[in-house]
C-alpha cells in the first residue's frame, strides 16, 4: 500500500471516529432509556420476539419513537431482530439486553443510571478547568456538586441508594470470582468485617458461599441504616478514619481507590489494630 493510500484510509477513519464523539451520548441516552421504560425486561417476559406493535402499547409508547431507539440499540445489538412470520419482525433478548433487566442477577442498571444521571456526569463538564487548575485538591465531585460524594449521599436518600445498588452490581460480578477462584483465604474465618461495605451485597454472598462465616458490614451510619437486615451480618454504622470493629479478617474492596496515599495508610493502620491481638487476615 503506498504513502497516499494510507493516509487516504487513516483520514477515513478518523472522519468516521470524528462522528462516533460527536453522537457517542447518543447510544448511552438510548440504553439509559431503555432502562427507564423498562425495555428489557418487557422484551424477556414476552418469551418470544415481540413486535413493535405490541411493545409499543405494552410501554405506553408512540411507536415510531420507540422505533427510532430500537433500531439504534439493535444496531448496538443489545437486542436481537428476528422474523415473526413472512410479514413481521419482532425484537428478542441477548446476553446484553439481560443486563439492563432491573434487579436481574447479571444487571448493571444501577451503574448505568448512576453514571449517567446529572450528579455524576457534571463533574465531567469541568474536566479542562481541572486539568489547568493547581494546588486544589477538592474533587471535580465536590466542585460540581458543593459537597464530596460522601456528604452528598448522606444528604441525597436517593443518589445514595442508586449508588449502593450500583456497587451491588459491580459486587456481585467481582465477589463470585473471588469465591470461585480462591475460596481457601476464607477458612478458618468466623468473622469477617467488610470496611465501606455499603449494602451488603458483598458480605451476602460470602456468608451463603462460606455459612461458618459470621459477616459485620462496616460503612457510614446513613448507609447501613437502610442497608438490609439478617441473621448472619451484623451492619455497623461508624468511621473507618476512628475505628474499625474488631474481627478475624477483613474485607476491603474498592475503598483504597477513593482516597489518597495518607489516608490509605490511616484506614490499613485502623484495620491493623485490632488484628494485632488476634492474629488476622486482610
Ligand atoms: C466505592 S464504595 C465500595 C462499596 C463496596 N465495598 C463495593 O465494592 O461494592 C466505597 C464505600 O466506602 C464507604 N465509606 C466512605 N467513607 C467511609 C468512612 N469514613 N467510613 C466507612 N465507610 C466509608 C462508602 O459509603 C461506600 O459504601
Amino acid at each position: 500500500m503506498g504513502d497516499m493510500e494510507v493516509t487516504i484510509k487513516e483520514e477515513a477513519r478518523a472522519e468516521i471516529k470524528i462522528w462516533n464523539y460527536v453522537f457517542g451520548y447518543a447510544k448511552i441516552a438510548a440504553v439509559k432509556c431503555a432502562i427507564e421504560l423498562g425495555i428489557a425486561d418487557v422484551i424477556e417476559n414476552y418469551g418470544s420476539p415481540m413486535p413493535l406493535s405490541e411493545l409499543a402499547s405494552t410501554l405506553r409508547c408512540e411507536p415510531s419513537r420507540l422505533h427510532r431507539i430500537m433500531r439504534l440499540m439493535v444496531h448496538d445489538r443489545i437486542f436481537k431482530q428476528e422474523p415473526i412470520n413472512q410479514h413481521t419482525v419482532g425484537f428478542s433478548s441477548t446476553p446484553l439486553s439481560r443486563c439492563l433487566i432491573k434487579g436481574g442477577e447479571k444487571s448493571k442498571t444501577a451503574f448505568i443510571l448512576l453514571m449517567s444521571g446529572p450528579t455524576c456526569l457534571a463533574p465531567w463538564h469541568s474536566l479542562s478547568a481541572r486539568v489547568l487548575e493547581t494546588g486544589n485538591n477538592i474533587s471535580p465531585f465536590e466542585v460540581a456538586n458543593g459537597k464530596d460524594i460522601w456528604s452528598y449521599a448522606e444528604a441525597n436518600p436517593d443518589f445514595s441508594e442508586l449508588f449502593n445498588n450500583a456497587m451491588g452490581c459491580k459486587a456481585r460480578l467481582t465477589v463470585q470470582a473471588t469465591i470461585e477462584g480462591c475460596p481457601e483465604v476464607f477458612d478458618g474465618v468466623e468473622n469477617l468485617v467488610d470496611i465501606g461495605g455499603g449494602n451488603a451485597t458483598a458480605l451476602s454472598l460470602l456468608v451463603k458461599a462460606f455459612p461458618w462465616i459470621r459477616g459485620i458490614n462496616f460503612d457510614l451510619p446513613h448507609v447501613v441504616a437502610i442497608a438490609p437486615k439478617s441473621d448472619s451480618i451484623e451492619n455497623v454504622g461508624g468511621d473507618m478514619f476512628m475505628s474499625i470493629p474488631n474481627a478475624d479478617a477483613a474485607f476491603l474492596m474498592s475503598v483504597l481507590h477513593d482516597w489518597d496515599d495518607e489516608e490509605c495508610i490511616k484506614i490499613l493502620k485502623n484495620v491493623e489494630k485490632p488484628f494485632q491481638k488476634i492474629k488476622g487476615r486482610l
